[in-house]
């Protein structure tokens, strides 16, 4: 990434830096030969995408919007096949860089459509369609959420009712609440969908399973009969995708449409169980997998440029008459930002165990073993909602952190938290999701009282109450790995102990659950936090020599920060007492001083091509105010010096207003 002129201050802080910034980069892509393949597909995407000269996104109507989105996926498309490429991590490089932060269309199609067809189908529906999904002849979303109903699934009311004589189901959308409502690509792209519907069949109501419904036709793209589809409307982000509306008047579909590999219809209306029901819910695990990735890639696209704009950034002075600062060099800013730095890392590496122990359990489940499933179910959960929590929150912080540019769509951090803030919600709301972490945990709790033993993610409920934790100035990982596991299962006990209790004076469950929920959520997120904070120690300490003590550092930063933002969680049992807590507290300005030498090096680790960065302040030239000046000159109202609107409205405007008072001397020229 060679550039002419590259600002003086970015330029000295990188050379300040105490480490190779490169061996990090391949760390983060998995080793010098695919770092380089990885710049190659990205170097190559963005040459190719420049051609077309996009306008910025935000500066686009919904419908401009879309179709650009739909031109970068055509860009794209072309790429694949020139380069013929099939790995996966290569494509997802490639498309980043081809449409950054921009929802494509086809975006479900190629994620939960296709995984659910390849997870939830018997052989021969994979036979029959497959070929036809990845030639994009099917173009599908999958569409689960209604109007009434997006989290609690087993209130959704659309109905796939079989009829024996004809050997077909017949899918319904009985009411307005029932109307199918957010899938994405659904309103205007898909011409079929995975349609979740609650099975009947012998007059009883089995719950929802999955079927493959045809909505369009295929070669002339019109709704067919029964369906009425279209898109949702303007939206907070997520404008380039038509997240649409589906309302089904019994449409007829055949028997086999009902994806049949875990449960199964028969001819004659037998319903055959699956193994475990929840196997339906497997398309949303893997999604929640891949988000804390996705989470941590946005965080880190978000505190690069918020690094580097501050890097940039001179304002106000530290030492009287001795000159501007760099704005980075106030420990309020470095707060600000350098436990996000931090916090990226952490959820990057968290991301990666996540992805390979989804992958672990999904192999075991293709063998039939669903032992691992309901950690799988719980930890997922729980990252889903850490990672789109602190990685929402953080593309804000940075934001805010930019001072007025971070409010100029020129800096890209409106962007990313337009496409950010969805994970929230999407793919399980996060309240309800630590809720399900929260579950699991109150459920090994309670199989730990019976004296059985914990699958090795949760051994560490084992551990006894009380006692006092080792923190000393050294920060010890171990410790603070110690740390937030003992707060975690004091956390689970205290509510555990709650729920016990108010079951012994005889609330219901339910009622004690909903009383206590709020500190089920808390127990939840320790939990979550131990695990990051583990990943985080365990895989730092696999680095050697430089690389090492500064990851070790930011290690540090991340879990400090993190005790003391949840101090009274720490010390309610004293296991962390006031003089630790004072410690802690000038430690952390310690680590932030540590780490603000490397904090350009660490962001820039990150690799991130500025056409993906889409950021006049995140450059790795630091050029900032010309781009931003470029932008500004750029904008839509300067196209013509005096507008038709200063003819339409403003001239007869101030007319009106010369009027009510004629007398006043206007001159020639003030
Ligand atoms: C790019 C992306 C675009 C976006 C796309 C979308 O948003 S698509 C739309 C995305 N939409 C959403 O994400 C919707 C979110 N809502 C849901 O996922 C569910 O309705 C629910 C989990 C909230 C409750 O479900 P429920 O009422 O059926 O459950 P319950 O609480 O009564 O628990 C029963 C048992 O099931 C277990 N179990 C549950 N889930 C799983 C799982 N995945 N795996 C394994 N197990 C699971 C649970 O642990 C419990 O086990 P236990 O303790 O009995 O042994
Ligand atoms: C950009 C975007 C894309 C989407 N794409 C798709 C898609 O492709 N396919 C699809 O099917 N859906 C999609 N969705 C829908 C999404 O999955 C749902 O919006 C999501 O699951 C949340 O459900 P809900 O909207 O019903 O929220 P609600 O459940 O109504 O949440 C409202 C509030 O109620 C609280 N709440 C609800 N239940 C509980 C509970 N049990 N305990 C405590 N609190 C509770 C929540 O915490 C929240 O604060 C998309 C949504 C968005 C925003």
């Amino acid at each position: 990434m060679a550039s002419a002129t590259v600002n003086p201050d970015l330029q000295k802080e990188r050379q300040r830096a105490t480490f190779d910034a490169d061996q990090l980069t391949y760390f983060l892509y998995d080793g010098p030969a695919n770092t380089r393949r990885k710049r190659y597909l990205q170097n190559l995407a963005v040459q190719e995408t420049e051609k077309y000269k996009f306008r910025p996104i935000a500066t686009l109507s919904q419908e401009q919007q879309y179709e650009q989105a739909l031109m970068r996926s055509f860009i794209s498309g072309q790429l694949e096949d020139r380069l013929e490429l099939k790995n996966a991590k290569e494509l997802s490089f490639l498309r980043e860089a081809v449409a950054p932060q921009v929802a494509v269309p086809y975006g479900l199609h190629m994620s939960m459509f296709m995984n659910t067809l390849e997870t939830q189908s018997t052989e021969e529906q994979k036979a029959r369609w497959l070929p036809l999904a990845k030639s994009f002849r099917m173009i599908g979303t999958y569409a689960q959420t209604e109007m009434g109903h997006g989290t609690f699934l087993r209130g959704l009311e659309t109905t796939a009712t079989y009829d024996a004589k004809t050997k077909e189901f017949v899918v319904n959308s009985p009411t307005i609440t029932s109307i199918k409502f957010w899938p994405g690509g659904l309103g205007k792209t898909a011409n079929c969908c995975i349609v979740m519907a609650r099975l009947i069949t012998r007059g009883h109501d089995y719950g929802m399973h999955p079927f493959l419904v045809q909505i369009r036709d295929l070669d002339t793209h019109q709704p067919l009969p029964g369906i009425t589809v279209g898109d949702i409307g303007a939206k907070f982000g997520f404008n380039s995708n038509d997240n649409g509306f589906l309302r089904l008047d019994n449409v007829r579909i055949p028997r086999d449409n009902m994806l049949m590999r875990y449960s199964q219809v028969l001819e004659d209306g037998t319903y055959v169980k699956p193994k475990n029901d929840r196997l339906t819910y497997g398309t949303m695990t893997l999604i929640r997998s891949n988000i804390v990735g996705g989470a941590a890639r946005s965080l880190s696209m978000a505190v690069t440029i918020a690094v580097r704009y501050s890097a940039v950034r001179r304002q106000s002075e530290i030492q009287p008459g001795a000159g501007e600062v760099q704005v980075l060099d106030f420990q309020t800013q470095q707060m600000k930002l350098l436990p996000l730095v931090a916090t990226a890392y952490a959820l990057t590496i968290a991301s990666r165990n996540m992805a390979a122990f989804y992958l672990r359990v999904r192999q075991q489940i293709e063998q039939g073993t669903l032992e691992e499933l309901p950690q799988l179910h719980a930890l997922s959960a729980g990252l889903k909602a850490l990672s789109s929590w602190q990685a929402t929150e953080g593309i804000e912080a940075c934001r805010l952190a930019c001072g007025g540019h971070g409010y100029s769509h020129a800096s890209g951090l409106p962007k990313l938290y337009g496409t950010g803030t969805p994970l929230v919600t999407y793919e399980g709301e996060n309240t309800v999701m630590m809720l399900q972490t929260a579950r699991y945990l109150v459920k090994c709790h309670g199989a730990l009282q019976q004296g059985q033993k914990l699958p090795s993610l949760m051994k560490y409920l084992e551990q006894p109450p009380g006692g006092s934790s080792g923190l000393d100035p050294r920060l010890d990982l171990s410790d603070l790995v110690t740390a937030y596991q003992h707060r975690a299962a004091r956390m689970v006990s205290d509510v555990s102990a709650k729920l016990m209790s108010a079951a012994s004076q005889g609330q219901k469950p339910y009622a004690a659950w909903n009383s206590n929920s709020v500190e089920l959520v808390e127990a939840a997120t320790a939990h979550s936090e131990a695990y990051v904070v583990k990943s985080f120690v365990e895989t730092v300490s696999t680095f050697s020599g430089k690389l090492c003590s500064v990851m070790e550092t930011l290690c540090r930063l991340y879990a400090v920060r993190g005790i003391l933002k949840s101090l009274g969680e720490f010390m309610q049992d004293g296991y962390i007492n006031s003089q630790q807590a004072k410690m802690l507290r000038s430690c952390l300005a310690d680590l932030l001083a540590e780490v603000r030498p490397n904090a350009v090096a660490l962001v820039d680790a990150f690799d991130f091509p500025d056409a993906v960065l889409d950021s006049a302040l995140g450059r790795w030239d630091g050029q900032v105010y010309q781009a931003l000046y470029d932008y500004a000159v750029n904008s839509k109202l300067n196209e013509k010096q005096v507008l038709d609107t200063y003819h339409k409205y403003q001239r007869p405007f101030m007319e009106s207003q010369w009027k009510k008072n004629t007398t006043v001397a206007v001159p020639a020229r003030l």
